[in-house]
């Protein structure tokens, strides 16, 4: 393969979330989120594990920017907790919480690496779920009001700003099947909570045009759909797939409109929505953030209420998570973006894998050759899409640390760098030590 070579500028980085790794959820001052509250209800995260520790990153962080600098990391990409800045999730600020974000974004930038900061990472406070949270139309407005004190803290020493990290994951997850918090389970619910986000994703971005001078964008989670078949079933249902998951948040946010298929899969569930909602939902965005991690060969089924669901593939490479290593994917994916939006510039937000990695050897080394071939193939999947036109910015491998997986608690690993949940103890794997060498050759080591 004849060396790659990625555009001047393109940073390279990793991701994290302030749920996944920040622990101390309550301190200094913070409300509690419906991720506090879901995981502390009985059987609904594997084992019963809680954030109440996670990577004790809140105490640990400066030590961990340390680590990032060692990794010649050039971004960072973590997400804010809402319910640090805002403990009755409006009105009150805490300022305690804004410090530790500062100091937190002030020694990223002395060890020379550029912040990308995610306002909402799925921890919503708990005091507005109590008030209907991404049910109440209102969550536009909370949500401006806590961006705005964000871009107010640390806009310029920011310069990378993302509203909503997936939102999908979070209605799918949160509202239609029940797995994440706040582990609602209703089809009618769904559309409304989805569409309250992207409403509160225009108010912070309206919000940010008055107050930020810099960047700001979307992160949203897209998969190419490839039909399993090519008989009608499967390519309706492939369509379906496609518009529930790729088109419907980037479409009203770039192009004012939602997908027709939305109406077909949650019929009378799905309301008329006002014009004005649209044109608030559609704001100039500087960037899309794109979270890639499989592909779905998708099928006709009688799942609820899309009709459509994948085929596992008998062939097919699978991590830890049950996701088809296919990595052609994130390269069709970029072109389609480009193809269905214009030339929107584009940050890989998050790529990644679980694999079952050996425990730390003798010396301090974790050998994870499987992690080390996909984000090899990944990456060369992006240098692709460059290659064909698509304007790339940057990359940020999911993720820093092994962390908290949600309602997986910490059975599953995507850290490039090992955590001992029980000494907190750091070990850089051996695809931390092969990324650092992608970083430091710009890519031509691949
Ligand atoms: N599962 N998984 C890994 C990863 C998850 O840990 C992130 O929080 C999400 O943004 C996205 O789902 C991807």
């Amino acid at each position: 393969m004849s060396q790659r070579t990625f555009p001047d500028g393109f940073l390279w980085g990793a991701a994290t979330a302030a749920h996944q790794i920040e622990g101390s959820p309550m301190a200094d001052g913070a409300g509690p989120s419906i991720w506090t509250r879901f995981a502390h209800t009985p059987g609904m995260t594997l084992n019963g594990d809680t954030g109440d520790v996670a990577c004790d990153h809140y105490r640990r962080w400066k030590d961990d920017v340390k680590l990032m600098r060692e990794l010649g990391l050039q971004a960072y990409r973590f997400s804010v907790s809402w319910s640090r800045i805002h403990p009755e999730g409006t009105g009150r600020v805490n300022q305690a919480g804004v410090d530790f974000y500062s100091r937190l974004v002030d020694e990223l930038l002395e060890n020379g690496i550029e912040p990308l900061l995610t306002l909402y990472h799925w921890d919503l406070p708990a005091a507005l779920e109590d008030r209907g949270g991404w049910l109440n139309r209102d969550s536009a407005d909370w949500f401006a009001e806590y961006g705005s004190t964000m871009y107010r803290a640390l806009d310029g020493r920011v310069k990378k700003w993302v509203t909503l990290n997936e939102p999908w994951v979070i209605t799918d997850g949160g509202y239609l099947h029940g797995a994440l918090a706040p582990g609602h389970r209703s089809k009618y619910e769904t559309p409304i909570a989805s569409h309250n986000l992207m409403r509160a994703h225009g108010a912070a971005v309206k919000a940010y045009r008055d107050i930020g001078k810099h960047e700001i964008g979307l992160v949203v989670n897209i998969e190419p759909k490839y039909p399993a078949s090519d008989s009608a079933e499967d390519t309706a249902a492939t369509k379906r797939a496609h518009a529930y998951m790729n088109e419907q948040y980037l479409d009203p946010a770039l192009l004012g409109r939602y997908p027709p298929e939305l109406k077909e899969i949650f019929g009378d569930a799905w309301p008329d929505w006002a014009a004005a909602d649209l044109e608030l939902i559609r704001q100039q965005l500087d960037f899309i953030g794109i979270n890639y991690y499989t592909r779905s060969v998708t099928q006709a089924n009688d799942s609820y209420p899309l009709k459509a669901g994948a085929v596992r593939q008998p062939l097919g490479t699978y991590t830890e998570t049950g996701w088809e290593v296919y990595p052609k994917g994130l390269t069709d994916l970029l072109v389609w973006v480009k193809e269905r939006y214009g030339d929107i510039p584009m940050y890989i937000t998050e790529n990644g894998a679980a694999f079952f990695d050996p425990p730390v050897a003798e010396g301090g080394r974790v050998r994870d050759p499987l992690r080390m071939d996909y984000l090899q193939k990944h990456i060369g999947a992006v240098h692709d899409a460059i290659q064909a036109g698509c304007d790339i910015r940057g990359y940020m491998l999911w993720s820093l640390l092994d962390n908290l997986e949600w309602s997986l608690g910490y059975s599953k690993r995507f850290g490039m760098v090992h955590v001992n949940y029980g000494t907190q103890e750091r070990t850089p794997k051996d695809s931390a030590r092969w990324y650092s060498k992608v970083i430091a050759s710009h890519g031509a080591s691949l």
